[in-house]
């Protein structure tokens, strides 16, 4: 795709329509007009029309959109595949509670499978738990993120992961580990975003 010719504001407008695309795809929606997806993503169908002629004559008038086609072509001319194949290792409070929301399925791709020291106390969870130790041989193939909830050896459980090709890791943790140049890692923190709220709230009051 020629993205040097294609404004900042419009590229940054191309998620919003591969999210809407893929949920629709969900739903049995197979084509679309540009009416109605202006609708589902609250932008300008004239807007659309304009960002999607940048990827080639796509849409028919009358016939609208080929859902399909516009999501292939999002996928592949502009990398945004949104397959991912997730991880997650450490199944308790949190993971479990990770492992029954996965929904981004149209948005990111899902958790496939989750390792952990004591799958046997996991109890039921709607995606296999395997032990640590088996993680090189179910990891599925191409998973790059994983997603780390343990409570203990924070780092052994980075390291298994590094291992097993992953470079990316979400961390819940809370703990300092370290990673090897070329692993990238994200910490969620619900209390340092509470922190920062505070802190930026009492400050608005000066
Ligand atoms: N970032 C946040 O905002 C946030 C919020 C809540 C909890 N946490 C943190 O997330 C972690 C999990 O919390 P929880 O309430 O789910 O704890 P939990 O005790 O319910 O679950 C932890 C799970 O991890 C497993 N585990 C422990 N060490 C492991 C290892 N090295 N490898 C694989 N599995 C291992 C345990 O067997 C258990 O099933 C904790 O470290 C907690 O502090 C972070």
């Amino acid at each position: 795709m020629p993205t040097k010719s294609v404004p900042k504001a419009t590229l940054q407008r191309y998620p919003i329509y591969l999210k809407a695309l893929r949920k629709l795809k969900n739903s049995g929606v197979t084509r679309i007009m540009s009416k109605e997806l202006s609708e589902y993503v609250a932008i300008e169908s004239t807007t659309i029309r304009r960002d999607f002629s940048f990827l080639g004559s796509l849409g028919k008038q009358g016939y609208g959109y080929d859902v399909d086609r516009l999501i292939e072509i999002f996928n592949e001319q502009l990398g945004m595949g949104f397959d991912e194949k997730i991880i997650l290792v450490g199944a308790g409070n949190l993971g479990k509670a990770l492992m029954n929301y996965n929904r981004w399925n149209h948005v990111v791709g899902e958790i496939v499978c989750a390792f952990d020291i004591r799958p046997e106390s996991v109890g039921k969870t709607p995606i296999p738990v395997y032990h640590v130790d088996e993680m090189k041989d179910k990891i599925p193939e191409g998973c790059r993120i994983a997603i780390l909830c343990v409570s203990s050896n924070v780092q052994d459980a980075a390291d298994r992961l590094i291992e097993c090709g992953i470079t990316g890791i979400v961390d819940f943790s809370h703990e300092h580990f370290q990673v090897p140049k070329g692993v990238l890692v994200k910490p969620i923190d619900v209390v340092s975003t509470i922190q920062e709220l505070v802190f930026e709230t009492n400050n608005m009051k000066k």
